[in-house]
């Protein structure tokens, strides 16, 4: 395999529009070679309505056939827009007779069918720009990851590089001389039936792509240049955090901040690889590189947060005496499972245990907890939390960061707050708070010093505030609301 291949990973809002694949089609000129791999997400927000859809053909068939009719208007405007009539008929009829089959489905699905059905996005993304590259006089191909990524059906399902591997060697030796656009967030297993790699699983992808083709280098193209010091969609003035260790960036992901899937780090850290993030919109303006040395810095780096949190209640039972001990190995239980909380509470006086998830996790944590054979009296869900942390190298050492956290967090309805094991962040459960204005007075409490330092100004004007892939969401909520 050559050494010198690199990974370019585009995600979904960087494929929202005509105008964000120009740019990617711009950056693969500039950036790649042939022989390059090309990891892509479905357009825009198009996972997400794939959801909705089997969602509504459980319930209502006709809400169910506008999502996919709006789809259909959204994806053939894209192929119109984007390739000139002789490379466009071929790529329409495919489309049409995928919508035909997607058309004619019934539910319920079984988990086979469904998780093919969410995988769609990535096929429509990666053979529509396997032929704008075409059409550029870049020889591209389009690859389906399910031909050579095998994975284990689990709760998060993780690729299997070993036999992988075979499968990807073949494939390389077949295109040479070519960019392979290949489909994020899907494998298969061992019985040939589609896994999907998680929400926001091509970010994983990308990175178990790269050690299997053996690149130097990956580099994640999205809206942002990278990591900032706050989601800067929230923070107009966040700061573009040039490296980042790796450590730092695991914890980010550990919490379900976007800009970086759970999982990503995995294949980085087992590698010599490099790892970048930068800005498909704008890619001069900078870009995070993933660093493997540990960080000097001691103290927050970024404030991150997230809407939608619930949290598993378990009660113990009273007599139990080493309930310390029990929550130690649940929590590596857990953790064994790929089922680590986000955050945790231990009230050992009145036998509670508290753990908070998304809402993607919650349902198989607690199915989980339920089968373990614990001796709890209940195991229930409570809805309507929302989580704000300060994540860096020694946050929880720095006392003035700790103390800033807590003053501006005191005046709001904390459920509770605790330091991450691993001592990378602290993070707080709210009750029915909403996040933005919070993250917002942290952020200039903790990094007022940075600020006035003067970090070069930030490019996210008035046009930039909504991401591009927004807009077919709320065209589709539009209608059917
Ligand atoms: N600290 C942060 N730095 C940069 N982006 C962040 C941060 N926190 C949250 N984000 C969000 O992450 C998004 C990028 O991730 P994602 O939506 O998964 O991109 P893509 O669709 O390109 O994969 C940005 O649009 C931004 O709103
Ligand atoms: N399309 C999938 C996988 C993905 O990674 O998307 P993105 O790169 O846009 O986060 C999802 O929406 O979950």
């Amino acid at each position: 395999m050559t050494i010198s291949r690199q990974l370019h990973k585009f995600g979904g809002n960087s494929l929202a529009t005509p105008e964000c694949y120009q740019h990617v089609v711009q950056i693969i000129k500039e950036h790649s070679n042939n022989g390059d791999i090309i990891v892509v997400s479905a357009s825009g927000k198009t996972t997400d309505f794939l959801i909705k859809f089997v969602s509504y053909l459980r319930k209502d068939k006709c809400v169910a056939d506008e999502i996919l009719q709006e789809l259909y208007k959204f994806h053939t405007k894209l192929v119109k827009k984007l390739l000139k009539e002789e490379r466009r008929f071929q790529v329409l009829v495919q489309l049409g007779s995928e919508f035909n089959t997607l058309r004619e489905l019934v539910a319920p699905l079984n988990a086979e069918i469904e998780a093919r059905v969410l995988g769609y996005g990535e096929i429509w993304s990666a053979r529509l720009l396997a032929a704008v590259l075409c059409q550029e006089n870049l020889p591209a191909i389009n690859q389906d990851s399910r031909d050579f990524l095998r994975a284990n059906l689990g709760i998060q399902p993780e690729i299997d590089l070993n036999s992988s591997y075979p499968l990807v060697k073949k494939m390389l030796v077949k295109h040479p001389h070519r960019r392979l656009v290949i489909t994020g967030f899907m494998a298969r297993d061992k019985q040939r039936n589609t896994v999907l790699l998680g929400r926001n699983g091509s970010d994983y992808s990308a990175t178990a792509i790269g050690i299997l083709t053996g690149v130097y280098q990956v580099t994640i193209w999205s809206d942002v240049a990278g990591v900032y010091s706050a989601d800067p969609y929230i923070v107009n003035d966040a700061h573009l955090l040039p490296c980042l260790g790796l450590d730092e960036a695991d914890e980010l992901a550990r919490l379900a901040t976007p800009v970086l899937h759970s999982r990503t780090l995995q294949p980085v850290a087992q590698s010599k690889m490099h790892l970048h993030l930068r800005s498909s919109y704008q890619p001069k303006l900078g870009s995070t590189r993933i660093e493997r040395t540990l960080s000097s810095h001691s103290g927050a780096k970024v404030i991150t947060s997230l809407d939608e949190v619930l949290l598993i209640q378990l009660t113990f039972n009273h007599q139990k005496h080493n309930l310390q001990d029990t929550i130690s190995s649940l929590l590596q239980n857990l953790k064994s499972a790929q089922l680590e909380p986000l955050t945790y509470e231990t009230k050992i006086e009145l036998y509670t245990f508290r753990l908070a998830y998304t809402t993607e996790k919650v349902n198989a944590a607690l199915s989980y907890l339920q089968n373990l054979a614990i001796d709890t009296t209940t195991v229930k869900i409570q809805e309507g939390y929302s989580l704000i942390a300060a994540v860096g190298s020694g946050i929880v050492k720095n006392l003035n960061h700790c103390h800033d956290f807590y003053q501006q967090l005191k005046a709001h309805p904390i459920e509770f707050i605790s330091e991450s094991q691993s001592a990378l962040s602290l993070v707080a459960i709210l009750r029915n708070t909403s996040v933005s204005p919070l993250v917002i007075a942290i952020h200039n409490q903790l990094f007022q010093i940075k600020k006035q330092a003067s970090v070069p100004p930030l490019p996210f004007t008035k046009t930039l505030s909504t991401p591009p892939a927004q807009c077919l969401y709320d065209s589709i909520e539009c209608k059917l609301s």
